[in-house]
């Protein structure tokens, strides 16, 4: 058997109590790091909490080898762990489409993700978010505007957008960074920045951070330790801009 487990946002103890019994009856566990990251609790903590040895999986172990944990999960019970849900931002329906393919049984324990968190920690009401957009580390040659075309299609809709940043093996994109790329954007397509954003940082912590504010507000926040996220708010109801101006310093 296969069993997806979302690990929830922050550190060794935001996985469910039905996730954690999970492990520990598990016969191989497997750990993604690509899509997202625990940062209160590095490989050796969740090891010592879980009791159980985990096998750290890169992007390619995944997505263009999945063998070991296939193999795995046809000899026994074999739990996959990602950060927040498993099935929220991440590719991993794939995984389960292929050990189904090869009739191996899955399951899926769910947790806390960053998509439901922002919306207790900006205010903003998850029923008016439209498509979200991930902002990348830009490489030679390869800048993508169309963060910026979702952003601006989502607030001609008066919708809300959450806006991914870049993880890479040795750095996280801060708000900062993410911020300065989709003004980058605009001035690339000619268009408008956003009024404002909503930096978010570290959810799910004892301490996140969240400030909302035009650009140059963002950029020069402090928004301390990774992980980061930020959302552009469609024109704001009355109670979220209330909830901003309390909370986040609009
Ligand atoms: C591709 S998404 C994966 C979402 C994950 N599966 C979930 O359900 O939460 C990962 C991105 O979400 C944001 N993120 C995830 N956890 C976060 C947290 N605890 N605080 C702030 N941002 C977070 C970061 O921008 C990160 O690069």
């Amino acid at each position: 058997m296969l069993t997806f487990i979302g690990l929830g946002l922050y550190d060794e103890k935001d996985i469910s109590v039905k996730g954690l019994e999970c492990i520990k009856s598990a016969d191989s566990v497997f750990l993604e790091g690509y899509t997202s990251r625990l940062m209160g609790a590095d490989i050796n903590k969740l090891e010592e909490y879980y009791g159980k040895k985990i096998t750290f999986l890169g992007r390619a172990d995944v997505e263009q080898h999945p063998e070991n944990i296939l193999k795995a999960a046809e000899e026994g019970n074999a739990v996959f762990l990602t950060g927040g849900d498993p099935m929220v931002s991440t590719t991993h329906a794939d995984l389960r489409i292929r050990a189904k393919e090869r009739g191996i049984k899955t399951g899926i324990i769910h947790a806390a993700s960053i998509q439901n968190a922002v919306c207790g920690l900006s205010g903003l009401q998850n029923y008016r978010f439209g498509k979200s957009c991930s902002v990348p580390y830009p490489e030679k040659g390869w800048f993508p505007t169309t963060p910026l075309d979702t952003i601006t299609h989502n607030i001609e809709n008066d919708l809300h957008t959450l806006v991914f940043l870049d993880i890479k093996p040795d750095r996280h994109m801060t708000v900062g960074e993410g911020v300065s790329l989709i003004e980058q954007m605009a001035e690339k397509k000619g268009m408008k920045t956003p009024e404002i954003f909503v930096g978010i940082a570290r959810a799910g912590s004892p301490e996140p951070v969240v400030i909302a504010g035009d650009a140059g507000k963002l950029k020069a926040a402090d928004f301390g330790e990774p992980l980061h996220i930020i959302v552009v708010p469609a024109k704001l109801h009355l109670m979220e801009k209330e909830y901003l101006e309390i909370f986040a310093g609009l």
